[in-house]
C-alpha cells in the first residue's frame, strides 16, 4: 500500500537554558490513506513533539536536527510557507486537547470556519457562510445559524472541540492528526467526538493520528499503534498484536501484566514504578532499563534497535530463539 505519510529517521532537539536535549530520536513510521494510527506512551516520551514536527508547529526553541517527512512523496520539512500554508488545512489538518490553540479566541466562530473554505477552497462568501452552517450542524452544534456570531470563549470544552473538528474537516483533508482530542471531555462527549472522527475517516477517507493515553480509545478506534518512550519507538504493530502480544516489557507493563483480546482494557495508562529519565540525562543502553524487570547488561550498555517492530534486547533474542525453534520443529517433522 502507498503511504500517504512518510516519517523517516526524525530528530528534534530543543535548545533550554539548561542545556539542548533530544526530544525525538530517530522516530519512523508510515500512514497509508484512510488508515488510523495511534500513537501512545507516557508523558513526556515525544508523542506531541513528533505531531508538531511533521506539521511543521515547532515552536522557535525546537529544531528538526535529521530525518525527513513526505506526504504524497512531496517533501513537508522543504516545504515555502505559501506551500505549508496551502498544506496545513486543505490536505493536513489538527485538533488538539484544548479546542483554543486552533480557535482564534478574538474572532468569531463563522468567521474561522468561512475563512478556512474561503482561503483553501476559494469558495465564495455566500456559500461559505451556508457551508458553515452546515458543518457545524453536522458536528452537532445547535442553532447553527445564530452560533456563527459567537466567540468561541461562549461555546463550552466539548462544543469547541467540535468546532474544532468542524473547521479540522471543512476542506476534507486527507490527514487529520489530533492530539489527546477528547482528554479534556466528559465520557459521554468523548464518544460523540471520536464518532465526529469515525465519520471523517469512513465518509472522507481521511487518514488519522490519534494520540492519546488512552489505551480504550485507541484500541477501538485504531488499525495500527506506535508506542513511544523516552523520544523513541520502542514498539510498533497492529492492535491485535500490541494488545493481544506485546513484546516490549513497555508495552506489556502499559497493557497490565497479563493482556487480552477479550478481558477490559485499563482506560488509563497504568503507572509503572520509577519515571523515563531526563531528555538531557539518558543513561547509554536501553532508556526502559533502569524500570525495566526483564533488564539485562546489554540493556545498560546499548540501545536496542527496533527490529520487528520491536526495540528490545530480550525480546528480540525471545523471538529469534522461538523462530529457530520452530524452523527446526517444521524440519524435524518434514524428515
Ligand atoms: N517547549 C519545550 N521546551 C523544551 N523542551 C520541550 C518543550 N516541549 C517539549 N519538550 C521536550 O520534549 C519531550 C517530549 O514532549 P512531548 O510534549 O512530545 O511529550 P508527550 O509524549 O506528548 O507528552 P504529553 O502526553 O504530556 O503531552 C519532553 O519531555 C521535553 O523534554
Amino acid at each position: 500500500m502507498d503511504a500517504l505519510l512518510d516519517v523517516d529517521d526524525l530528530v528534534v532537539r530543543f535548545a533550554t537554558p539548561n542545556g539542548d536535549h533530544t526530544a525525538v530520536r530517530g522516530v519512523s513510521f508510515s500512514v497509508a490513506a484512510g488508515e488510523r494510527l495511534g500513537i501512545v506512551g507516557e508523558s513526556g516520551s515525544g508523542k506531541s513533539v513528533t505531531a508538531q514536527a511533521l506539521m511543521r508547529l515547532l515552536g522557535p526553541a525546537a529544531t528538526v536536527e535529521a530525518g525527513a517527512v513526505r506526504f504524497e512523496g512531496r517533501d513537508v520539512l522543504g516545504f515555502s510557507k505559501d506551500e505549508l500554508r496551502r498544506w496545513r488545512g486543505a490536505q493536513a489538518a489538527m485538533v488538539f486537547q484544548d479546542p483554543l490553540s486552533s480557535l482564534n479566541p478574538l474572532v468569531r466562530i463563522g468567521r474561522q470556519v468561512t475563512e478556512t473554505l474561503r482561503e483553501h477552497l476559494g469558495t465564495d462568501r455566500r456559500t461559505a457562510v451556508a457551508r458553515a452552517v452546515e458543518l457545524l450542524s453536522e458536528v452537532g452544534i445547535p442553532d447553527a445559524p445564530a452560533r456563527l456570531r459567537d466567540y468561541p470563549m461562549t461555546f463550552s470544552g466539548g462544543m469547541r472541540q467540535r468546532v474544532a473538528i468542524a473547521i479540522a474537516a471543512s476542506c476534507s483533508p486527507k490527514l487529520l492528526i489530533a492530539d489527546e482530542p477528547t482528554t479534556a471531555l466528559d465520557v459521554t462527549v468523548q464518544a460523540q467526538v471520536l464518532d465526529l472522527m469515525d465519520r471523517m475517516t469512513s465518509e472522507l477517507g481521511t487518514a488519522v493520528i490519534l494520540i492519546s493515553h488512552d489505551l480504550g480509545v485507541v484500541s477501538t478506534f485504531c488499525d495500527r499503534v506506535l508506542v513511544m518512550y523516552a523520544g523513541r519507538v520502542v514498539e510498533s504493530g497492529t492492535i491485535e498484536e500490541i494488545v493481544g502480544a506485546p513484546r516490549h516489557p513497555y508495552t506489556r507493563a502499559l497493557l497490565g501484566s497479563i493482556p487480552s483480546m477479550t478481558g477490559p482494557l485499563p482506560r488509563r495508562l497504568p503507572s509503572i514504578p520509577g519515571s523515563p529519565p531526563q531528555a538531557g540525562t539518558r543513561p547509554p543502553g536501553c532508556s526502559f532499563a533502569s524500570r525495566c524487570p526483564l533488564a539485562e547488561d546489554v540493556c545498560h550498555e546499548a540501545d536496542p534497535p527496533l527490529t520487528g517492530g520491536v526495540a528490545c534486547h530480550v525480546a528480540t533474542r525471545e523471538i529469534a530463539t522461538r523462530d529457530t525453534r520452530e524452523i527446526a520443529t517444521r524440519e524435524e517433522n518434514g524428515r
